[in-house]
């Protein structure tokens, strides 16, 4: 499907947009109630990514495909090596299929797993073989994917004496981690995160309890921008949201202060107002703990004519695409003078913006919805605009209840 966007006819917005459950909150949430049934849980995330988390939770024996979901990937790998008699294939898309697990299978194998490649050695397919874990402490490299040590932490209280996770290397994406150890805690599981290494404590039952998933801040980040490209004195507001958020990417709050944004709270919905320009021509960010607003906030400040440093960016080679290779060539096309190496991304000032460009977007969510701001300043395409269920299946209908112009053609 490909759409043609252009602006909304009144560039002062004022909406309400409900977003469904973070997807990320909603897969621990789910792996945590397959292990411990008491858990019931609210604001359930309706992505993809939820969707094939549940069905393959569901799931005796057989082949799992996860199709482009890293966190459904990683954490049912985990799962199904620590359940006695499961005997799966978890497989994905082809994209799934260059997305490196050897780090979290050879941490899994070392507790005693059973896992072997389909394929590519380090890469799924995986055959899991489920059985008990007899081993209780692990170390393991951080700084290529924590989902691979949410996935340990997850399974943890579920084994006998528990876990101890030792970090190799600098931690990345420290958020997601602390959001997998505040979950065991909701849950009454005992854990503990000092220096390099993290504790769990085992659990056999929980509950009854129930998770009320917050919404998704990843989501919330294309509004930001959005707000930031509109006219001084425009309003959107978002549910449901809290200001002790889980997630790391509520960090947008403070950053898009920087382009004029300002938020507050009313209850649970998020008011995001924009009060003024921009505080300076450039932003300098290191997001190394928020890799998955990176596209919005490169976009954000190409839409303000602005430059940018951003750092901390070396997770998003091996994300649902390069995504930094995918910025510099669809932000160039555009008239970007942009440079990126595979870590940061650097843009420079920018003076002209080319009308009706179609944005590639390699089968990643972020790609479309951090674009489809411009649409503010200039009408441009999208291709393979279907990609957005990734993450937020809604993301069309709701640009369009902004008085977006959202056209098949
Ligand atoms: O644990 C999670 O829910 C996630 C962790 C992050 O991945 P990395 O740890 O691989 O950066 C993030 O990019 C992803 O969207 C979701
Ligand atoms: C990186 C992402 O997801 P995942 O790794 O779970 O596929 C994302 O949603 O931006």
């Amino acid at each position: 499907m490909k759409l043609h966007l252009s602006a909304p006819s009144n560039q002062l917005l004022r909406n309400n947009i409900q977003i469904t459950g973070s997807k990320s909150e909603s897969n621990r949430s789910l792996l945590l109630q397959a292990l411990y049934p008491n858990i019931s849980i609210d604001n359930l995330s309706n992505s993809d990514d939820a969707e094939v988390m549940q069905k393959g939770l569901k799931i005796g024996n057989g082949v799992v495909d996860i199709h482009h979901a890293g966190t459904a990937m990683r954490f049912l790998t985990g799962f199904f090596a620590s359940q006695e008699g499961k005997q799966v294939t978890l497989t994905g898309s082809k994209r799934m299929t260059e997305r490196p697990v050897k780090v979290l299978v050879e941490a899994l194998r070392h507790l005693g797993a059973e896992i072997s490649y389909g394929k590519n050695e380090g890469y799924p397919p995986i055959l899991i073989k489920g059985k008990k874990l007899e081993k209780s402490q692990v170390s393991l490299p951080a700084n290529i994917s924590s989902q691979y040590i949410s996935s340990l932490l997850l399974i943890a209280p579920s084994l006998e004496n528990g876990l101890e996770l030792e970090l190799v290397g600098k931690i990345t994406s420290v958020p997601y981690i602390k959001m997998t150890l505040a979950l065991l805690s909701q849950i009454g599981v005992e854990n503990s995160f000092e220096g390099n290494t993290i504790k769990v404590s085992p659990k056999a039952k929980v509950g009854p309890v129930n998770l009320v998933v917050e919404s998704d801040w990843s989501s919330a980040s294309y509004y930001y921008s959005i707000v930031a490209l509109s006219e001084v004195g425009s309003e959107i507001c978002l549910s449901a949201y809290k200001d002790n958020s889980l997630q790391g990417d509520s960090v947008l709050q403070e950053l898009y202060t920087e382009f004029g944004v300002e938020t507050r709270f009313e209850g649970n919905t998020l008011v995001l107002r924009k009060v003024g320009a921009p505080k300076g021509q450039t932003v300098q960010f290191d997001l190394g703990n928020a890799p998955d607003i990176a596209q919005t906030i490169a976009v954000t400040c190409f839409g303000l004519g602005m430059g940018c440093h951003l750092t901390g960016l070396h997770t998003l080679k091996i994300k649902e695409t390069d995504r930094l290779e995918a910025l510099h060539t669809e932000l160039s096309k555009l008239g970007a003078d942009i440079s990126v190496t595979d870590k940061d991304l650097t843009l420079g000032l920018s003076g002209t913006m080319k009308a009706e460009v179609a944005i590639d977007t390699y089968n990643d969510h972020r790609m479309a919805m951090a674009f489809a701001p411009l649409a503010m300043k200039i009408p441009l395409y999208v291709n393979d605009a279907e990609v957005v269920s990734k993450s937020y299946p809604d993301f069309w209908k709701d640009l369009e209840k902004l008085t977006f112009l959202v056209d098949e053609v």
